[in-house]
């Protein structure tokens, strides 16, 4: 059998042999995930199926991560009920409090997850685990709570979509323009049940970090994961954050796609995703006199330590324009000591950022930057939807790193090579 990635993972964790697409198998998972959110839900769930201990409380991670520092009584009661179901389960990894960060942040951080894992969490962006070469993907609350009863579950082996990326990208386009640029192209459904398998130059070339913003969003194109391979760079990556013995996997060269994409990235610029959907892609160019009212830089698709660097660079010595707030959120407690200590964070304050702990935030309107009527903001997130930050009537607008401190500079949406 000639395998995708998207195989060859699963088979991994699968007794039956796959045979191809569209069939159904049983896989064990390596571990089952849920936030401050989906966690209360899915706890709901075990106590109806009559549940009384996970499958092993070494492999379900907790993270509060969503409405924290609490927000408000309903979010403190959810955590509330989280933390007493982590106590009694003796749950290893649960996070809050000053160890919490954004759970695609802190996860591959501690080296929780890592290559060949298949990975189940209650939130979409799950997927964000596929730029370390792991079956990783969002399932609702209460398949969540069935894989953590049984520690497996099943998947129908979806097709895949193979992207080949290749060419010389400019200094201000990163993972996050690729990625955009890719929805832009195939739409907010163009990847429905499919595994996005990403290769070629310019993803050998790419770092783990840069890996994950893209996986992180196969989700906006309705991708069931979004796949890398694990290469050395990944090894090196998945030893230095104390994971051992993983091993290196690609695709079978015959593997079969439902379809192959060739991307060449000479020339391309910053992308933009306009409101109200991720894929009203276009380039910085073409994005004209938007003036907007806030900037934030952060989330798990864009929170890393290398964005925080990108941005820094560009804004040291800069001021943030009048009338605009920057904020900025560390997606985890390392980022944020690492930033720190680099003094990347003093450079953010010098220029009039506002500086906030790692957190979802204003990425779904939860709190620390929420939007009024009227007002427009460029963010580094991965969703723009009416809604998505505070008021129906406010824009949100997608960028990269660089964009985004470009933009906290100007004012208005620029291409960051104007500042
Ligand atoms: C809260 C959670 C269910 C949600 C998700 O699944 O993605 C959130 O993280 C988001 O980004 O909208
Ligand atoms: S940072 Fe945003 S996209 Fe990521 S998990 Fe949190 S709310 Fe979801």
């Amino acid at each position: 059998m000639h395998q995708t990635l998207a195989e060859k993972i699963l088979q991994t964790h699968c007794r039956e042999q796959i045979t191809g697409p569209g069939q159904i198998v049983k896989c064990n998972i390596s571990l089952a995930l849920a936030n401050d959110i989906t966690a209360p839900l899915a706890i709901k769930s075990l106590k109806a199926m009559e549940v009384d201990a996970v499958f092993d409380p070494s492999r379900v991670a907790l993270v509060c991560d969503h409405f924290t520092p609490n927000k408000d009584i309903a979010s403190a009661e959810q955590v509330k009920l989280v933390r007493e179901f982590a106590r009694a389960q003796g749950i290893v990894h649960y996070y809050e409090g000053g160890e919490v960060g954004v759970e695609h942040a802190l996860l591959p951080e501690l080296g929780i997850v890592g290559p060949g894992d298949i990975v189940v969490g209650a939130d979409s962006h799950t997927c964000t685990y596929g730029g370390l070469g792991a079956f990783a993907t969002g399932l609702g609350s209460t398949d969540v709570a069935a894989a953590m009863a049984l520690g497996e579950t099943w998947f129908k082996v979806p097709e895949t979509i193979r992207v080949e990326i290749s060419g010389h990208m400019d200094p201000y386009v990163t993972g996050k323009d690729l990625i955009l640029n890719l929805i832009g192209r195939i739409g907010v459904s163009g990847a429905l049940y499919k595994a996005l398998e990403f290769g070629g130059p310019v993803i050998r070339d790419m770092d783990v970090e840069a890996r994950m913003t893209m996986a992180n969003m196969a989700i906006e194109a309705g991708g069931k994961v979004g796949l890398f391979p694990v290469d050395e760079t990944t090894l090196v990556y998945a030893r230095d954050h104390g994971r051992s013995g993983d091993v290196l996997l690609a695709p079978d060269p015959d593997a079969s796609y439902a379809r192959v994409m060739h991307m060449d990235v000479t020339g391309m610029e910053p992308q933009i995703a306009c409101p109200h959907l991720p894929d009203n892609v276009k380039p910085v160019s073409q994005v004209k006199d938007v003036r907007v009212d806030q900037v934030v830089l952060g989330s798990c698709t864009n929170g890393r330590i290398s964005d925080l660097r990108r941005a820094a660079k560009l804004i040291k010595g800069k001021k943030v324009a009048k009338g605009v707030r920057f904020v900025v959120l560390p997606a985890t407690p390392g980022i944020y000591k690492q930033a720190l200590k680099e003094g990347l964070i003093e450079t953010f304050m010098d220029a009039g950022a506002i500086v906030g702990p790692p957190t979802c935030g204003p990425c779904l309107g939860g709190h620390m930057g929420i939007l009024a009527g009227g007002e427009k903001c460029l963010a580094t997130t991965n969703r723009n939807f009416r809604g998505r930050m505070g008021s129906l009537d406010a824009e949100v607008y997608l960028a990269g790193p660089d964009v985004a401190a470009a933009t906290a500079v100007a004012g208005e949406i620029v291409h960051p090579e104007t500042i």
